[in-house]
């Protein structure tokens, strides 16, 4: 029987890789309350200039096989709630959020369910309203913290998934390190891009941008070393080597938020940093700046 995937997110990461799976003849719904389903229902979603058609369902009869989550940080409680009865003891969770608690957020909601780890790079989707667009959907890192681990068939079973729809996955031996390092570069090019609006192509050259992005990301180098994660300077080339491929003129979900006026993720990355900065005595002052700087900008926009 072919498995049941339920994506709850039809933003830029979810309706990317969802139409990937959508086209690959994968059983995919995508869950949102009455009004979310209507709005889209009144204007179909666009993906690099096709349009697609998802099945959307406000709750479905049985518990998925795999849920996908790719909403914001900010929604990531209601979208448990929408998700509770899709989610039975045979489910396995990835969630494609950026941040380093939600999978233990979704683990503490579902204990009967997989949580793995997940995030996804190289990515550089877009969304403006219900058209997305991206250059390219980079992969999907996934796994237990050490790889293989005692759920090594559910871990299968996802990359089964992945295989058959010809998603660009990787299951590392250390997810624990990956997910931080996808960190670090949220932690640098999200929180700068939001806070000047601007897009890739300012960072993949040198300058003022990429060297305060660069001085933040060294802040969470230092940060995971406390903490015994083994993140170093080589992190750093490896980002940039990624950054180097992503297309020019898109721009972070960060920004997208920012110069769309809407709130940005801006606890789960400098509000965390400075959080495990003060429990591990690791000074982080880059992180504290564009912190104050991203709340400020947040509560101008609010008083507008
Ligand atoms: N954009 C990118 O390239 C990347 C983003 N990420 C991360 O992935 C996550 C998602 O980002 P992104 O796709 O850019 O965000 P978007 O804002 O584009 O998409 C989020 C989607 O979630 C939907 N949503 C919000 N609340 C609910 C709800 N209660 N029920 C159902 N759907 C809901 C929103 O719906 P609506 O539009 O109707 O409000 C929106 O379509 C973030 O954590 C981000 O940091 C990670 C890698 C790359
Ligand atoms: C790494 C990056 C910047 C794009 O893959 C991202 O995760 C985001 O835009 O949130």
């Amino acid at each position: 029987m072919s498995p049941r995937v339920v994506l709850v997110g039809l933003g830029a990461v979810g309706a990317g890789y969802g139409s990937v799976l959508r086209q690959a003849g994968i059983d995919l719904e995508v869950l949102a309350d009455p009004a979310r389903i209507a709005r889209y229902g009144s204007r179909p979603t666009v993906v690099n200039g096709q349009p697609v058609a998802f099945a959307m369902v406000t709750s479905a009869e049985a518990p998925a096989d795999l849920v996908l989550v790719a909403v914001k940080r900010g929604a990531l409680e209601e979208a448990i709630e929408l998700l509770t009865p899709q989610v039975g003891p045979g489910t396995v969770i990835l969630s494609l959020l950026n941040g380093i608690d939600s999978e233990e957020v979704l683990a503490a909601a579902f204990p009967q369910a997989t949580v793995l780890l997940a995030l996804s790079v190289g990515i550089d989707a877009v969304r403006d309203d219900r058209e997305v667009h991206y250059s390219s959907l980079g992969r999907i890192v996934f796994g237990e913290p050490a790889n293989p681990g005692p759920r090594a068939d559910q871990v299968a079973a996802v990359a089964a998934i992945f295989d058959r729809a010809g998603v660009a996955y990787q299951v590392p031996s250390d997810m624990v390190r990956e997910l931080w390092w996808k960190y670090l570069i949220n932690v640098g090019v999200n929180q700068v891009s939001a806070i000047i609006g601007a897009p890739y192509r300012v960072f993949q050259v040198e300058g003022e941008a990429r060297a305060v992005m660069i001085a933040a990301q060294r802040e969470v180098i230092a940060v995971a070393n406390a903490l015994g994660i083994g993140l170093g300077e080589a992190d750093l080339d490896r980002w940039l080597e990624v950054l180097a491929g992503l297309g020019p003129d898109n721009f972070t979900s960060m920004a997208q938020d920012a110069l769309a006026g809407r709130p940005t993720e801006v606890d789960s990355f400098a509000g965390t940093m400075m959080a495990l900065g003060e429990r591990t005595g690791v000074p982080v002052p880059v992180n504290t700046v564009l912190f104050g700087l991203l709340k400020a900008r947040e509560a101008v926009l609010a008083r507008r």
